[in-house]
Parts: C-alpha cells; structure tokens; sequence
C-alpha cells in the first residue's frame, strides 16, 4: 500500500525543551489514522509540523514519498495537504456561503482575480454549492459564520478543509466541546467527507478514536509508544498503563 505521509525520526525542541522525539511514523494512502495521547504529549505540534507551521529540529517530513519539511503552508497545501485547526478558524462577518466560497476561490488559484465577478464562476460557483450541501449548511446558506452555533461552525471549518479537493486531511479536535449528539453528527460528516481520502486526527473522545479511525498511534511526552489497529491499541498494556487506563478497557 502506498504511503501519504511519513515521519522520520522527527525531533522538535524548542530551547532546551525537548517536545517530539524521535517520531517515526507511517499513515498509509485512504486509512483514517487517529493521533492520541495525554494534554501537553505534542500532538499539536506534531500537526504544525506535517502541516508546514513549524520545522523540524531533527529528521524529516514526506508526503507521498517527497520531502515537505522545510516547505511553507500553502506549498504543502498546494500539494494536497490540508488542515483544520483546534480553535474554529472561519470570519464570523462573511456568509458561510462567502466562507466557502473564499476556500473555493483560493483553491482553484483565483486569489489575485479580486475585480472580477466571482458569482459568475461557474465553477467557483458549483464547487461551493456542492460543499454546502456536503457539510449539510444549505438552509444556513447566508448566515454570518459568526451566528452559526458551534457545530454549525466546526462543521463549515470541515468544509473550508476540504474546499481545494486536498486528499490527504488534518483535523485537530473537530468535536472538541460538542453534545454528544453533534459529535455523532460530525462523525457521520468527517466519515463521508473522508472516503477515499487520507485523515489524520487528533482527538480526545475516545468513542470517536475508536468508531473512525482505521489505525491510532499513541503519543506520550513526545513519543509515539504504540501505533496499531483499535484492538492492538485497546489491548496494549503501555498503553493502558500511560494513558488510556481503564476508559476503553
Ligand atoms: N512554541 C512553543 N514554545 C515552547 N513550548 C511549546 C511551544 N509549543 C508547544 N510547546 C510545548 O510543547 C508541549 C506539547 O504541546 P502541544 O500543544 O503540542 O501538546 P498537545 O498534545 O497538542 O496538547 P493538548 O492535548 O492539550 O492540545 C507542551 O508542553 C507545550 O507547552
């Protein structure tokens, strides 16, 4: 199986901190792959790392087999690469329509295009509607982003993560702080939206971990102490024993 991205023993410091260590890591092309571990573990970093935010210390970064560690964001992004972020990232004054549309616009490289009329893009136009539909918004269609309910707008920043057809997905936390119904919702959505894509994610409900992801690896003070299938995770003792204790036993 071929593989989406590649960590090689990947080390982060920041002074004399020592915050990843000697990660290796593998998430294969079309798995869902969950990052787990205790608050303050990198997993975080980890992301800004794979994602072009930070760079390595040490080792290095590969997306389908090319070197990215050292690349800026939209480059990375620009090679199919997206992320979401822990904290909901959309302008609250625009419309979720012109939220999207503006990830649509960016995508398909017409960010420079400001004078022209983008409602007559046909295919700005269309992407943005089928997005709108995908992440079940259509009713919300005009809304500012800022008055949608929290799912709502966790829901729109999956949208704005997929907009430019990225087939390799980052999403840290996406049911962070949501009802136990939302979150099944935003299951059934990162599910669907993921299909035949790559997803990696963080994420601390362990019924979502362990509902969606294909393979988890556990992080632990910056170390990866166990990567397997949900039934090689739940049964290791390290893994009990440094985090998962008896939750999902
Ligand atoms: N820019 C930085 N400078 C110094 N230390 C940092 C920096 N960014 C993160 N850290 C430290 O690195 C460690 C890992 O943080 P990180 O946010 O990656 O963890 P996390 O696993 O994502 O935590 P949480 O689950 O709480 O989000 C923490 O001890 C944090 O204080």
């Amino acid at each position: 199986m071929s593989t989406a991205i590649e960590l090689r023993g990947v080390e982060k410091t920041f002074g004399i901190t020592s915050v990843i260590r000697n990660v290796n890591l593998t998430v294969a092309q079309g798995e869902r792959h969950a990052l787990i571990g205790p608050n303050g573990a990198g997993k975080s970093t980890l992301f800004n790392l794979i994602s072009g935010y930070m760079k390595p210390s040490v080792g290095s970064i590969l997306l389908r087999d090319q070197v990215i560690s050292g690349l800026p964001p939209f480059q990375i992004n620009r090679r199919g690469l997206s992320r979401s972020f822990q904290v909901t990232n959309v302008f609250a004054k625009m419309s979720v329509w012109e939220n999207l549309r503006c990830a649509v616009l960016w995508a398909t490289g017409h960010r420079y295009a400001f004078w022209k009329n983008i409602d007559n893009l046909p295919e700005v136009r269309d992407r943005t509607a089928q997005i709108l539909q995908d992440i079940n918004l259509v009713s919300r269609r005009d809304v500012p982003a800022g008055l949608l309910t929290y799912a709502e707008q966790r829901a729109l920043e999956i949208g704005i993560t997929i907009a430019g057809g990225a087939d390799v997905i980052l999403l840290d936390e996406p049911t962070a702080g949501m009802s136990h119904a939302e979150t099944e919702r935003a299951v059934a959505l990162i599910r669907r939206l993921t299909e035949g894509r790559t997803l990696l994610i963080v994420e601390h409900d362990m019924s979502v971990v362990f509902g969606l992801a294909d393979r988890i690896s556990v992080l632990v003070y910056g170390q990866i102490i166990a990567s397997g299938t949900p039934e090689e995770i739940r049964g290791n003792p390290k893994v009990k024993e440094a985090y998962l204790g008896e939750e999902v036993a």
